[in-house]
């Protein structure tokens, strides 16, 4: 058979090829497209210079293993900022993505809103209720891995904190909840960004997801204003849903804040609590530290009739204002939790005019990716920068966003600038809660998969862009119910 040449002949044999092979061929034109078209980028003198390579090699480091990958493109270009091309950011979808200025304030304000004294002093009981029952399931002794194990517990008091109580009571929808926002998470991969046309199993899998989260929020906020109907304005549940049915939203609008906040706040807090727990499990002399501090704050604000019962009755009597105000050392453990044990990438989009950050270009319609491990792990604003040690942070103001020796912006942990996080009040009070449960109710300790004390202590791992998980099974957390202690 003759050879075909030329272009109609060879588009003629495209069209009369099965599906295989024009699918085949479709991804290879694609990819030499991609290759050919960054061998011919050219770096304006005052653009950031590229990482060496093809760009297509870029996109798998930059998602499993981003703190090598960004490290490595500083070494390689010799520069602190560089650029390189993803050919997309994936977007989960935000609380504010896409909305007017407008909606993005009501927003904020129902934020604000949830986050008010007396509604916090109304969650607070709930909270250590929460923690109370999940602790109860774990039983006397043993070993747990802290990021499955704490990362659910924190997400029932966030799901309690930021929806209503029919989900937050319902034993078995918070774990499906969870399940649902964890495959959102874990549903951006290498394959996605590259072909994101091709209906790829992780693509289902996401949009699935959000689906099915979509659905059992509405139907919660369905049978809320049914029940509205039913009973006295004394009987309201007093919940962050009832609080935004109060305040006038309409049914699309409490779903979409509930969604979106739910994706800002629980993998956060989840990643944090874990680790948390874990610094105290590794860190004996900061335990105690803590422990003292919470039972000195016991002792001064409940009577001993009840400081004698239960831990989540007794931490009940404990105000919120005493928590936000009197706990140094839980606030400097918490500030350096977040300062080494939280892999988060800040990403923008130039949506202005192009602008310049250290005399280099930016061009508009560009992203801008910042790994907050730029100043967290920078020996020269901190001491031994790897080492956990609250002691840094005692005598400062924790919300402050100055590093250690005073470098501004060296502390990010709450975000910098104008997006700080809106959920701080919150995150803050729901970790000293289930941390002081821990303090008074367990004696931790970092364990094997044995159940053996091990004295490596657990390492943060930057590369993992969700937990800064070590591998899985690496440690344990071995625990036990202190005698004589009910939770
Ligand atoms: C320990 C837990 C948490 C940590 C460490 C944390 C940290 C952060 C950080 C670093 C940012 C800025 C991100 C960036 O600039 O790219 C942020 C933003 C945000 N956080 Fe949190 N967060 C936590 C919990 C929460 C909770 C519980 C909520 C919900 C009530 C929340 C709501 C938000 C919102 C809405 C934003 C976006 C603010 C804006 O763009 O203006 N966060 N958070």
């Amino acid at each position: 058979m003759p050879y075909s040449i030329g272009l109609q002949s060879a588009a003629n044999a495209f069209v009369s090829a099965g599906f295989a092979i024009q699918f085949t061929v479709a991804v290879i034109t694609f990819f030499a497209i991609i290759l050919i078209t960054s061998s011919f980028q050219k770096d304006a003198p005052d653009a950031p210079d590229y990482l060496p390579g093809m760009s297509l090699f870029h996109i798998v480091p930059f998602y499993q293993r981003r703190f090598d990958f960004l490290n490595w493109g500083i070494h390689a270009t010799g520069q602190s900022i560089f650029q390189f091309k993803l050919l997309r950011i994936p977007s989960v979808r935000g609380v504010t993505t896409d909305l007017q200025n407008k909606r993005i304030a009501t927003i904020h304000k129902r934020v604000v809103a949830a986050q008010r004294e007396g509604h916090l002093t109304a969650l607070m009981p709930q909270l250590l209720e929460d923690s109370r029952k999940v602790m109860e399931r774990w039983g006397n002794s043993g070993k747990f891995d802290p990021f499955e194990k704490i990362y659910e517990l924190t997400f029932q008091t966030t799901i309690r904190s930021l929806s209503c109580s029919e989900i937050a009571d319902d034993l078995e929808l918070v774990p499906r909840i969870k399940q649902l926002y964890d495959q959102l998470d874990t549903g951006t991969t290498p394959s996605t960004i590259l072909l994101p046309w091709l209906p790829s199993w992780a693509m289902a899998k996401k949009l699935w997801s959000t689906k099915e989260i979509y659905d059992i929020i509405v139907d919660a906020v369905k049978k809320r204003q049914d029940l509205l109907t039913t009973i006295s304005e004394g009987e309201r549940p007093q919940d962050t849903m009832q609080l935004l049915l109060d305040a006038g939203d309409d049914r699309m609008a409490v779903v979409g804040f509930i969604m979106g906040l739910l994706i800002a706040g629980a993998r956060a807090t989840g990643t944090s609590g874990s680790w948390l727990v874990t610094f105290l499990a590794s860190h004996p002399e900061w335990a105690s530290k803590a422990r003292i501090e919470v039972e000195e704050l016991i002792a001064s604000h409940t009577d001993s009739r009840v400081s004698g019962g239960a831990i989540s009755q007794t931490l009940k009597c404990i105000p919120l204002e005493v928590w936000e105000r009197s706990t140094p050392v839980l606030d400097a453990l918490i500030k350096e939790t977040l300062r080494v044990a939280q892999p988060h990438t800040a990403m923008r989009r130039n949506v202005g005019p192009e602008f310049y950050i250290d005399g280099k270009r930016i061009p508009s319609g560009a992203y801008v990716v910042y790994p907050f491990s730029d100043v967290h792990l920078d020996e020269d604003i901190y001491e031994d920068a790897w080492k956990f040690d609250p002691g840094r942070w005692l005598n400062g103001d924790e919300t402050e966003t100055k590093g250690e020796k005073g470098v501004p912006f060296g502390y990010v942990g709450w975000g910098g600038g104008k997006h700080m996080c809106l959920g701080t009040r919150l995150a803050k009070v729901e970790l000293k809660l289930i941390v002081s449960m821990f303090l008074l109710g367990f004696d931790l300790s970092i364990v094997d998969k044995h159940g053996k004390s091990k004295d490596e202590l657990p390492k943060p791992n930057w590369n993992d862009i969700l937990l800064c998980r070590p591998p899985k099974g690496s440690f344990y957390l071995g625990f036990e119910r202190k005698e004589g202690i009910l939770l």
